[in-house]
Formats: C-alpha cells, structure tokens, sequence
C-alpha cells in the first residue's frame, strides 16, 4: 500500500516520522509532494528510501492514501485539484477540523476520513481525532484505526466536539508550553532565579510528571492531592492559582471556537465554489 503527504511542514513531516518510526509503513511506500520541492526533497537526507514527486497529480496517481497536511484553505484546493483523478479504492484524509468529511466528499469521488494529529505523535504518543466519510469501507477504516494505534490512542470523535478535542489534543502542547513560560517568567520576577536554571527545572519536572501519568501511578486529582500536603506550602500557592486561573481558560475556548466557525464558514463557501463552477 502506498502512503502520499501532501504538505511537508510541521504536521506533514510529523505524522511521515511517525509512520515510519513506528513501523506502521516502510519507507519505500512513502510519497510526499510540496509546494516548495527543495523542503520535501530534504526529508530525503533523513530518510532516503521515500519518493519526492514533482506534483500532487503524480501523489493521486500512486497512492492508496492521501494525507492532505497543507493549511484549510489549501486543503480545499489541492482536494478540487484532485478532482476526477481518484477512485473509489482510494482514501483521502483532511488534517484539520474545519476542512470536514462533508467538504471532501462534495469535491471526491473517492473514500474520506479526517484524522487530527497531534506533535506529541512525532514521539508514538498522544491521541489522533478520527472521523470517517460516508462511503469509506469498513475495511479501510479498521485500517486507518489499526495503523493510527501504532504511534497513537486514535479516538473517533463526531463533528459536535471536534473543535474543543482539538484544542485539547493538538493546541494543548502549545498551550501548556505558553503556561509553563508564564510559570517561570513569574518565578524569575518574583524571586529573580535565572531563566535557564528555572527552565531546566520546570522541563524535567514535565518529564518526570508524563511519567507518573505513564504508569498509571496517579490521575491528575490524585496528583495535586498528593502534593498538596494538609496546611502546606503548595496549598497557599493554589489558592493564589485558583484566584487567577479558570475564567481565563473559558475564554481560550470561545477564542479557538470563534476562530473555527469563520474558517468553517471559508471552507463552506470555497467549496460551494468549486463545485458550482463545475
Ligand atoms: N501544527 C500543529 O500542531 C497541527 C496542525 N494541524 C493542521 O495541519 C495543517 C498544516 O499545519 P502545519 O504543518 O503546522 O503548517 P505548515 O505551514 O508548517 O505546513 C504546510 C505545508 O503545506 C505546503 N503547501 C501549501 N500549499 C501546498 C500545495 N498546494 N501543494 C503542496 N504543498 C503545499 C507548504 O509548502 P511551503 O513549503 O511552500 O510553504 C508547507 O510545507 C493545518 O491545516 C493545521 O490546521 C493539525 C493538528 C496539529
Ligand atoms: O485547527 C486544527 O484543526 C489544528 C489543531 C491544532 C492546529 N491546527
């Protein structure tokens, strides 16, 4: 079976490395395009065995799946340029929630699925969001669902919570990455330790903190219970987070939502276009 990604920035390369480190594909059956060939080209110092072709045609021509890994916009284009050079056998996936199964399958005639990945897939971790097409066999999404749990927990999910899944699994890093900096910008004002020190001190203890939720030693209530010993220190310190933490992270989601449904709403009429055009 061979395996296209169209698109080689930052998930395009993810979800390849992962593919391939976990075994899930073998190199040879990897075929990537992009719109800048020297940047796929260059993936080839990494791995030799994969193909670079020259256009997204050539990727319809010889893969069985089609991982679509540019912006929204862009996935809309390049699946009307896929238009009529695809068949029923073969599958085409959206990594983006706001480029829908629907939106695929009014621009292919071919299978459609969605998987949202996630970076912490680039280390066989983490979840990836699934949602299948209507005409997508059972066979191909066993497949697609099989090939996923090799470098991921994949979880099908239904239109109605594909945004704040999202925003759970794939904006999190970013998200926690922007907390812990916050973390320790406040750590460095109030008591003036240095940046490197109090950033090699919050890294290891996020390692060491997967770990623990790893081996299923704690859950995450658990874990603060732990910490936060009967009139101690770390209780004093909660109290200050809870004064300033939650409202603020209900207006993440509203922001992320908003910003969804215009793109939602761009991709609707970008295909209404391209269809009607036809
Ligand atoms: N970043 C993340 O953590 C996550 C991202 N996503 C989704 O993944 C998608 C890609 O994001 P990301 O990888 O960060 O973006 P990038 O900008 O890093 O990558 C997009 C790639 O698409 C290429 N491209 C654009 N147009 C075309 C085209 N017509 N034909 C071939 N290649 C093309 C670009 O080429 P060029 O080199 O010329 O710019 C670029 O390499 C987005 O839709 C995003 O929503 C989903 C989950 C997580
Ligand atoms: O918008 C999306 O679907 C993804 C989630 C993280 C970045 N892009």
């Amino acid at each position: 079976m061979n395996w296209g990604i169209i698109g080689t920035g930052n998930m395009g390369t993810v979800i390849m490395n992962a593919l391939i480190k976990s075994n899930a594909v073998d190199e040879r059956n990897i075929y990537v395009n992009n719109r800048t060939f020297l940047k796929a080209y260059e993936l080839k110092e990494d791995y030799p065995g994969i193909h670079v072709l020259q256009t997204v045609d050539a990727i319809a021509d010889t893969c069985d799946v089609i991982f679509l890994c540019t912006k929204p916009k862009e996935i809309v284009s390049v699946a009307h340029r896929l238009n009529g050079q695809l068949n029923e056998k073969q599958l085409v996936v959206s990594i983006t929630s706001s480029v829908s199964v629907d939106h695929l399958e009014q621009l292919l005639g071919c299978q459609t699925a969605r998987m949202i990945p996630s970076i912490t897939n680039r280390v066989l971790q983490g979840t990836t969001l699934l949602t299948f097409g209507s005409t997508i066999t059972e066979e191909m999404k066993q497949m697609l669902t099989q090939t996923c749990k090799l470098f991921s927990s994949p979880l099908e999910i239904n239109d109605q919570y594909v945004r704040v899944a999202s925003d759970l699994v794939s904006c999190g890093p970013a998200f926690i990455s922007y907390l812990l900096q916050s973390m320790i910008k406040a750590a460095q004002e109030e008591t003036g330790i240095d940046e490197e020190t109090a950033t090699q001190l919050v890294e290891t203890m996020m390692i060491g903190y997967g770990k623990l939720l790893d081996e299923n030693l704690y859950d995450l209530n658990s874990l603060k219970e732990k910490v936060m010993v009967k009139g101690g220190i770390t209780g004093e310190g909660m109290k200050a987070l809870e004064l300033c933490v939650p409202n603020g992270l209900n207006e993440v989601f509203k922001a992320t939502h908003e910003k969804f449904y215009n793109e939602q709403n761009h991709a609707d009429e970008l295909v209404n276009q391209l269809t009607t055009k036809n």
